[in-house]
């Protein structure tokens, strides 16, 4: 069978599923967990049951709003502006859903969150639009789900060496372990190989960068590090994307500089729900929230690592026009 072609009322223990999955390459992740490749990126048997589910049973409507990452590049901070954008002004401040939520329950992932289990999910909680979503998926898995849909598309990447660490941090805290350098080197393997939840990174950001180029009007492409060097710049850029430009009005009374002070780092990571809250799938929030700084991969990787990930890195995005 055909890699791209998705069987008809497929369930988990179907034997279609278990024909595609079979047909499908595999291989072994830093964990020793099997993974398989599906439309040229590495997931998990469950993973990729939930893709089909969605790229089955997802019905688009072209007021959606999708934010897309590669998973440590950014997500918690572009799913929290985006919602601190679309939700000013009808909020006092100590009612926000910032301040009473995670971002990522306001904001679920497709794959991870509503087609986990099934291909028709209960979608009564997105009756207002526009509605928003997350995946991790790369751009030519989610446009399957997209279905020729004008949907709006956010991605954020970031650099990959940022990106390794902050995923090492963040696994060692869902194993509950300290983050063992055992770990990142076994890690680092994986995702020079690419063979991770989602990778090969770098063909992940190609996908969405080249989909921006070709379709400025529905892929917006943001740079973790831009957001933290000019945060002004790139919050109003996402604005206008989103059909929502900041008024006249709301620059002079500093609503720019108000969602950037909630959505901060410091700000999120400080909130109560924040520290003591659980996402649905057992996550604890304040694992989300770590140092956020740009290069602090350095602390982490040696010379070596570090020579070999920028070689990797050159030799993927040469010719591509895309600049770390
Ligand atoms: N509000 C805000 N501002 C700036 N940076 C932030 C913010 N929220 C989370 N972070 C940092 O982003 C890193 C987590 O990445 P993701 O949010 O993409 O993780 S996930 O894929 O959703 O699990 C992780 O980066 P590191 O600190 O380098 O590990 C978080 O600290």
């Amino acid at each position: 069978m055909d890699e791209k072609e998705i069987p008809k009322n497929l369930e988990r223990d179907d034997e279609e599923y278990v024909s595609l999955i079979s047909s499908l390459p595999s291989d072994i992740d830093f964990v020793g967990r099997e993974l398989f490749k599906y439309q040229e990126s590495w997931y998990g048997n469950k993973m990729l049951q939930a893709i089909i589910n969605f790229q089955r049973g997802f019905e688009p409507q072209d007021t959606d709003i999708i934010i897309a990452s590669f998973p440590k590049a950014g997500t918690t901070w572009l799913k929290a502006l985006t919602v601190a954008l679309l939700e000013r002004s009808k909020h006092s401040s100590d009612a926000h859903p910032l301040r009473l939520d995670n971002p990522h329950n306001l904001v679920p992932f497709f794959e991870l969150d509503l087609y986990a289990k099934s291909s028709k999910p209960d979608m009564t909680n997105f009756s207002s639009t526009p509605r928003v979503f997350a995946t991790h998926v790369p751009l030519h898995t989610l446009q399957e789900a997209l279905k020729n849909s004008s949907c709006k598309i956010v991605y954020v990447w970031r650099n990959v060496k940022d990106v390794l660490v902050s995923y090492w941090y963040f696994k060692s805290a869902l194993m509950k372990v300290e983050a063992e350098r055992s770990l990142l080197e076994s890690m680092f393997e994986s995702f020079c190989r690419g063979v991770s939840y989602g990778g090969p990174f770098w063909e992940h950001v190609l996908s969405y960068w080249r989909g921006s180029l070709e379709e400025s009007q529905n892929v917006l492409f943001l740079k973790y590090e831009d957001l933290k060097t000019e945060p002004r710049v790139q919050l109003k850029r996402l604005a206008e994307f989103l059909d929502c430009p900041f008024t006249v009005e709301e620059e002079e009374n500093g609503s720019v500089e108000e969602i950037l002070e909630l959505c901060s780092l410091r700000n999120l990571k400080n909130l109560e729900i924040n520290k003591i809250g659980i996402t649905s799938r057992g996550v604890d929030h304040k694992n989300f929230f770590r140092k956020g700084e740009v290069g602090d991969s350095k602390n982490y990787l040696t010379p070596e690592m570090e020579k070999r990930i920028d070689m990797i890195t050159e030799d993927k995005f040469g010719g591509s026009g895309l600049k770390l």
